[in-house]
């Protein structure tokens, strides 16, 4: 087998800003990869870094894709490609996937039956956002806290937890960004609301994991890890001290789909999926592995709020033609 392998960079604008508690991201770059056999199949894959949360730099994925060969061999799948180095995990991702895709049948896919998580601006934004992502049929949110002053957060979640419908469920994502006494404070208040709310994301950060075992079990409310469980490694390295809570996984930038798939199907741990912002092309490899794996029936997080203008006509094969 012989494939020609084309890379292009690209970057698009969020239809609104994602505020987080490591700021604020406007554009999402990510290289789309273009695999093509000797039939003239083509297949696409696309790595979507986020080095502020523990995968490699866009450059270095850049840096990996151009010492490529432009015709990849199946010596060069079996030497460098399913040898891509752990440091490279967004890279492992795309080319893994669009490779699978060259072998597989599209007609397999079906992710319908997954449940999806919308995703809700930061602070007060989030009381009149609900309402919209409710009629499109979503009944989880996730909402970013650690953003503004705790007291304040504290008292739109109150408001949220009361104007939501009965049956919504709402997940907290803090991105690592409260020190111990305000995960005290959140967990205590979502204790009062157990069946309202879902979980709360890395309360912690990522060097805080005994703390936040220690919180895991003193809390009712349950506990997701994100940033600690970014790779495949500190996965398997969270589940060996002792993890049993849950793992949010983001597939676009853990590591080997393969590898992957081992550790989900051998060791029976409750994850959640979850996006990069990725595009089609990610998002489409992504939900895949969330429907062969998810468990528990948890709602995804691939809400598509917050995804990019429609992008043009014939994408992504328009990027390749214009150039
Ligand atoms: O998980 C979701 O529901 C949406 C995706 C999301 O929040 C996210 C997307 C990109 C980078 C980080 C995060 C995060 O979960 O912290
Ligand atoms: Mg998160």
């Amino acid at each position: 087998m012989k494939y020609q392998f084309s890379f292009r960079n690209i970057s698009q604008k969020f239809t609104r800003p994602v505020i987080t508690n490591h700021g604020i991201w406007e554009i999402r770059e990510s290289v789309i990869i273009r695999l093509e056999d000797m039939t003239g199949k083509v297949s696409w894959g696309e790595i979507a870094p986020i080095s502020w949360f523990g995968s490699e730099t866009l450059e270095e994925a850049l840096d990996f894709c151009h010492q490529l060969p432009k015709e990849i061999t199946s010596e060069i799948i079996f030497e460098i490609i399913f040898k891509i180095p752990d440091k490279l995990p967004a890279c492992q991702f795309g080319f893994e996937s669009a490779l699978e895709n060259l072998q597989e049948n599209h007609e397999s896919l079906n992710y319908h039956h997954l449940n999806f998580s919308g995703l809700l601006p930061a602070g007060k934004a989030a009381l009149n956002k609900w309402q919209n992502l409710w009629n499109q049929g979503y009944k989880t949110f996730k909402w970013k806290i650690g953003v503004h002053d705790i007291n304040a957060e504290l008292e739109i979640l109150t408001l949220l937890i009361y104007n939501l419908p009965e049956s919504a469920k709402l997940r907290l994502d803090a991105n690592g960004g409260l020190d111990d006494n305000a995960a005290k404070l959140w967990l205590k208040q979502c204790d009062n609301f157990p069946n309202k709310i879902d979980f709360i994301e890395q309360p912690l950060p990522v060097d805080k994991f005994s703390e936040m075992l220690e919180l895991s079990n003193y809390y009712n409310t349950k506990i997701a890890l994100d940033e600690s469980v970014a790779t495949l490694q500190q996965l398997e390295n969270c589940y060996k001290q002792g993890w049993r809570s849950i793992f949010v996984i983001k597939p676009g930038i853990v590591g080997s789909p393969s590898r992957l798939r081992k550790f989900c199907q051998q060791y029976q741990i409750d994850v959640v999926f979850s996006s990069v912002f990725e595009t089609a092309i990610g998002r489409q490899a992504a939900l895949k592995l969330a429907a062969e794996l998810s468990s528990n029936n948890r709602a995804v997080g691939f809400g598509i709020n917050h995804y990019f203008t429609q992008p043009q006509a014939n994408w992504p094969q328009s990027l390749w033609n214009n150039l």
